[in-house]
């Protein structure tokens, strides 16, 4: 007798061989294999220019990826090759500091209506007449669960950038979404504004939401994150479980200078032979 089992879940996000020319002198991703699945919190951590921008910007469908001589996809996105950017966020939440800059730039908009934009993904505020009670309560549990809701009725543009990550994430979290994709989530936090949203998104691991960090920051791999992608120059250097990818080695070769992870409370890298008695 066969049992049926049951089908496992599409990765969240899959590349298959997947280049991304930009008019650089090499590809800005260069036939990068990728496979994220749900569940499995994951950093992908590089230098500058490793190619992180162009790989968020490839599953926000702001890049399209060389198309493959036998047609088949290099990118799919929870098992969908034609994803809708709008249809997925219900399930793939995304904060990027470009989101940000685009909020900030509008004077107009108060802290809900960066929330409730996300119910159709649009910058200015939502019609009234779409503003449901249902929509604003689940706006306002979405801010709570960033850390938020005492943000509700400021301007979203004279938030401090620790609290305008809190309304971001809202803004993300507002679909109750599987996972979410965080480009370089506390860049420009203070310590204390750092450790804040390191807690929330930690809380959040916890709660079932699957992390994806983009990242070259060492003190954003929270204990959650266990496995690592490591990239350079649009190259896949490593893909491992956590404490086989952040060894100096790999490191060093990711970053192309001597380089370890010190794995504390939080993370910090240490540039070796830089120190004054060295
Ligand atoms: N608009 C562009 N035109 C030409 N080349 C570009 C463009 N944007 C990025 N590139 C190149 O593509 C490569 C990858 O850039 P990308 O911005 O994805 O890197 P990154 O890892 O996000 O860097 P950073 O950490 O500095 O943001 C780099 O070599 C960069 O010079």
């Amino acid at each position: 007798m066969t049992v049926d089992r049951p089908a496992a879940p599409p990765p969240l996000i899959e590349l298959d061989a997947a280049s991304v020319l930009r008019g650089g002198a090499r590809p800005a991703l260069d036939g990068v294999n990728l496979r994220l699945p749900q569940g499995r919190h994951t950093a992908i951590l590089g230098p500058n220019g490793c190619g992180k921008s162009t790989f968020i910007q490839l599953i926000t469908r702001q890049l399209y990826p060389m198309a493959h001589a036998d047609g088949r996809p290099a990118v799919r996105i929870l098992g969908e090759h034609l994803w809708d950017v709008r249809a997925i966020r219900s399930r793939l939440g995304i904060v990027t500091g470009a989101m940000h800059d685009d909020l900030a730039s509008l004077p107009e908009l108060a802290v809900e209506d960066v929330v409730l934009g996300a119910f159709d993904a649009r910058l200015a505020p939502l019609p009234e007449d779409e503003v449901s009670g249902e929509k604003l309560a689940q706006a306002q549990a979405a801010l709570a669960r960033a850390d938020g809701a005492h943000l509700t009725g400021r301007m979203y543009a004279t938030l401090s950038t620790g609290e305008a990550r809190r309304v971001l994430l809202a803004r993300a979290l507002v679909h109750a979404p599987m996972a979410l994709l965080l480009d370089e989530p506390a860049a420009g936090l203070d310590v204390v504004a750092r450790d804040h949203l390191l807690r929330t998104l930690r809380r959040l691991a916890h709660e079932g939401v699957t992390l994806v960090l983009v990242t070259h920051h060492a003190e954003e791999l929270v204990p959650e994150i266990g496995h690592v992608v490591l990239l350079r120059e649009g190259r896949v250097v490593a893909d491992a479980p956590r404490a086989q990818a952040l060894v100096p080695d790999l490191l060093s070769r990711t970053f192309g200078a001597p380089l370890r992870l010190v794995d504390g409370d939080p993370p910090a890298f240490v540039l070796e032979g830089t120190s004054d008695d060295a």
